[in-house]
């Protein structure tokens, strides 16, 4: 079902509703659902459990397995979407390529770009041998024999294995020598989405900075789909999560056009409208292309407290085909929340406290269940530079205590 253009959007429960469907609706989602909800649209959240936070601030809300093509087909036919969010990788890809084709429903950005990115060999093939972009030197895998062929074929060490499918640093781990690799490959297994399966091993980078450069593809005034930048993120990573980030990360102009220039290449190969988180090591004016999502990106959680339009409400205004501003208003910073224990309907202490300082502010996403290492919540933090900013955004985030109830 396509959308006019120039885009005139409905009233939600009605017969002119605009309706969009978000496949995933975690903390991302949560707050592109706040975006749409803005606008007047109707929104129906998906995930794999209920009351996930998107969920509570949606019209409507399903719960089904993402990756089963016929259940998905089958909601789809019954909610009859304009517009497919996807918003986690793990979904039947080739079911949204065929809505796609046979015009059913937008995907966004595009049906391809959520199966290439879904598995990291079709992401990381497109970049490196397709379009040419740096990377680490990297090596499939689908047995433990082979990753040790390819280790000791080239890759060699320090390097880092990671299952082809999976996210948040789950199942990554970094091998120092010959000695790592059984548990690796045995971390891995359980790690990915799927179960058993292919792993990445890719050469250790020595970088002096990771960024997160938030791309945007949006149609202008006259109707044209044009590339916009924010401002760099930087970010901390442990183990593969993101733990801390800020804006904007100060970086030589020479860095930050190639930055550009990598994300210009991957976002327009992969088309489409909305935003992309494009992952990227930087040393010196070196800059290497690591990953991208073509959707909103954990670390640009700062951007609520940052930017005039946040990552959220750029994506909602691009996948509806309206246009978008990606100017900074402020430096500021986030730092994450986790759970700390295990149970169900926890309680968070010392909110008061944290938002005690001025120019702090959190997110507490309502997920129903706590895990140790599960990102809970977010404080935010803005001050005249990102180092005071990410003094504050800790400062905060480590006065809310997560306790069971
Ligand atoms: N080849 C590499 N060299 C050095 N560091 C790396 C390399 N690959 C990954 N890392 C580190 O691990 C982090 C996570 O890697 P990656 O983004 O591939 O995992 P992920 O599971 O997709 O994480 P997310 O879903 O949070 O983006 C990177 O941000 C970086 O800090
Ligand atoms: N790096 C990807 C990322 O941050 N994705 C975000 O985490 C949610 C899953 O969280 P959960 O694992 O706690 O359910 C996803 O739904 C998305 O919002
Ligand atoms: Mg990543």
């Amino acid at each position: 079902m396509a959308l006019p253009t120039p885009v005139v959007l409905g009233t939600p429960l009605s017969p002119s509703a605009t309706r969009v469907m978000l496949l995933g609706s975690g903390e991302l989602g949560k707050e592109v659902i706040i975006a749409l909800q803005r606008l007047g649209v109707e929104v129906i959240a998906v995930d794999r459990y209920a009351d996930a936070p998107g969920q509570q601030v949606a019209h409507r809300a399903h719960v089904i397995a993402m990756t089963d093509a016929n259940a998905l087909r089958a909601l789809i036919e019954q909610e009859r979407p304009h517009i497919i969010v996807p918003e986690i990788e793990a979904i039947a890809t080739d079911l949204l390529v065929e809505i796609e084709e046979a015009g059913i429903a937008r995907v966004t950005p595009t049906a391809r770009a959520a199966k290439l990115t879904m598995n990291r060999e079709g992401i990381r093939r497109l970049a490196a041998e397709t379009l040419g972009l740096p990377t680490s030197p990297y090596q499939f895998a689908s047995t433990l024999e082979e990753l040790r062929a390819a280790i000791d074929g080239g890759i060699g060490y320090p390097c880092i294995v990671k299952p082809v499918m999976s996210s948040s640093g789950k199942g990554q781990s970094k091998l120092d020598g010959p000695e790592d690799i059984e548990e690796s490959w045995r971390y891995a297994q359980e790690g990915g989405r799927t179960g058993a399966g292919r792993v990445i091993v890719e050469g250790f980078v020595k970088f002096d900075y990771e960024i997160t450069l938030l791309t945007v593809r949006a149609r202008d005034s006259e109707g044209e789909i044009r590339t916009h930048f924010c401002e760099p993120i930087g970010h901390v990573q442990v183990d593969g999560d993101y733990v801390e980030s800020w804006q904007p990360h100060p970086m030589p102009n020479s860095a930050l056009e190639r930055a550009r220039e990598i994300a210009e290449k991957v976002t327009s190969d992969l088309g489409g409208l909305g935003i992309f988180g494009v992952e990227l090591f930087v040393a010196g004016d070196q800059v290497w292309f690591s990953e991208v999502s073509p959707r909103p990106h954990d670390t640009g959680l700062v951007t609520l407290a940052t930017q005039s339009q946040n990552e959220f409400e750029l994506h909602a205004r691009a996948l509806l085909g309206l246009p978008v501003d990606t100017s900074l208003r402020q430096p500021g910073a986030s730092s994450v929340i986790y759970g700390g224990v295990e149970a169900r309907g926890i309680v968070f202490e010392g909110v008061a406290d944290a938002l005690a300082e001025p120019g702090t502010d959190i997110r507490l996403f309502g997920k129903p269940e706590s895990f140790v290492r599960r990102r809970m919540g977010v404080a935010l933090a803005t001050a005249a530079n990102v180092d005071m900013a990410r003094v504050k955004a800790k400062a905060a985030s480590a006065k809310v205590k997560p306790r069971e109830a």
